[in-house]
């Protein structure tokens, strides 16, 4: 007896009608009985030498049809376990080398240098020579940063790379090797090859080492501060899927709030008049900071939402509230909410289960989910992210 795959389940295996899970296999593939995947139409050959090894992708053995119905199905599947139903909306995927942030390992040993991702569930460090995910500006700097780490780095590191709007922000989390030839080096890599700051962390926070100029990230049109390894949406594409997702569902609003605003991505898009709150301290400065220097209508708040979520009177001040919270949801302020009487509440999440739960205690509470938007900006990764409207 052998068996076809018909959906991919949420860490990336294929399984059969009758549940049998298969790694690497694609909608359409057929599993042996000896559990030989052989194959469909939906089944590509992976594009890059490092899969599946390198843990950076773990889906390039989809083609898109089959990537986008895994988006549209973790959504559905996360929903339906709330017993909810919604307008699902075709996919939005971020095209293949557009992630301008990503996380890198980094290790010397034996004055050979190992960066790139590491392999899944395990310390190992993927030597990464080709990605195809990166952005090139990205990827071409890990050349000339291998080589800078062999003669600076002591033993591992963490590195954080982000394009901003000067260049590339760059944040190694580890210990360098101190003296003139090594801060010399470290100038001449930056001055060489686009760094729009370094900062090392040796453990007791970021110290700069190279910013010639203020660092900034554009956002809504703003120069926003950039703090070092700040939050910011994956892809430049992700970031306009999610905007254009969010204005649309706030339409022509006067007075809106944006709750776990980060820097503004959302919040500097709005139209009129907004209420920005946000725990993470550098960046709610920044924003309040970039939003003043642009002369833009955000009041912007330090504020736990967790602890201290807008209560149901505070909403009732907004014609729409957005709101994108870390991973775990925002069960707090959806719980407030579900008691206000906003007409239009946005929820931007990276995490269909927390999304299904707080959707459920909104609905729960007379609000009707109109659309979900998925959109894939974490390509070939099993991470789902979306935008959704509800309103009352
Ligand atoms: C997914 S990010 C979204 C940021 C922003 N909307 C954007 O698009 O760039 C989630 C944000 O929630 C913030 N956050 C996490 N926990 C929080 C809390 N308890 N209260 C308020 N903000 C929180 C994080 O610092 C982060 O900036």
């Amino acid at each position: 007896m052998s068996d076809v795959i018909v959906r991919v389940a949420a860490r990336g295996d294929g399984v059969t009608a009758d549940g049998r899970h298969a790694a690497f296999a694609a909608p359409g593939d057929t599993l042996t009985p000896d559990n030989v995947v052989i194959p469909g139409p939906h089944h590509q050959t992976p594009p890059c030498r490092h899969f599946p090894v390198c843990g950076g992708c773990q889906l390039q053995h989809l083609d898109d049809a089959s990537y986008a119905d895994f988006l549209t199905d973790r959504i559905s599947g996360a929903l339906a376990a709330q017993a909810l139903t919604a307008p699902l909306r075709p996919p939005l995927l971020s095209p293949e080398r557009t992630r301008r942030r990503a996380a890198l390992h980094a290790e010397v040993k034996g004055g050979a240098v190992r960066l790139g991702f590491s392999e899944p569930a395990s310390h190992a460090i993927v030597d990464v020579q080709e990605c195809w995910i990166l952005t090139p500006a990205l990827l071409a700097v890990l050349a000339p940063l291998r080589k800078l780490l062999a003669r600076a780095l002591k033993g591992r590191a963490r590195l954080h790379v982000t394009e901003v709007d000067q260049g590339i922000d760059l944040l190694i989390e580890g210990k360098l090797a101190e003296g003139l030839a090594i801060a010399e080096g470290i100038t001449t890599f930056c001055g060489a090859h686009g760094i729009a700051r370094l900062a090392v962390d040796d453990g007791i926070g970021p110290e700069t080492r190279w910013e010639p100029e203020p660092v900034t990230i554009t956002l809504g049109g703003v120069a926003v501060p950039f703090p070092t390894a700040s939050f910011l949406q994956a892809t430049r594409e992700g970031e306009a899927s999610l905007v254009a997702a969010v204005r649309e569902a706030v339409g022509a609003v006067r007075v809106s709030a944006d709750l776990f605003a980060g820097l503004g991505t959302l919040a500097l898009s709005l139209p009129g008049k907004v209420y920005a709150a946000e725990a993470g301290r550098d960046a709610i400065f920044a924003l309040k900071a970039g939003a003043a220097q642009a002369g833009r209508a955000v009041f912007a708040e330090h504020r736990d939402l967790f602890r201290r979520p807008l209560t149901s009177a505070e909403c009732d001040r907004f014609e729409a509230i957005v709101l994108d919270p870390p991973r775990a949801g925002a069960r707090e302020q959806v719980t407030q909410l579900a008691a206000s009487k906003v007409p239009v509440v946005a929820y931007v999440s990276c995490n269909p289960s927390s999304f299904a739960r707080d959707a459920e205690i909104l609905c729960k509470g007379g609000y009707t989910l109109d659309w979900v938007q998925p959109v894939g900006q974490f390509r070939w990764s099993t991470h789902a992210e979306l935008a959704a409207r509800f309103s009352r």
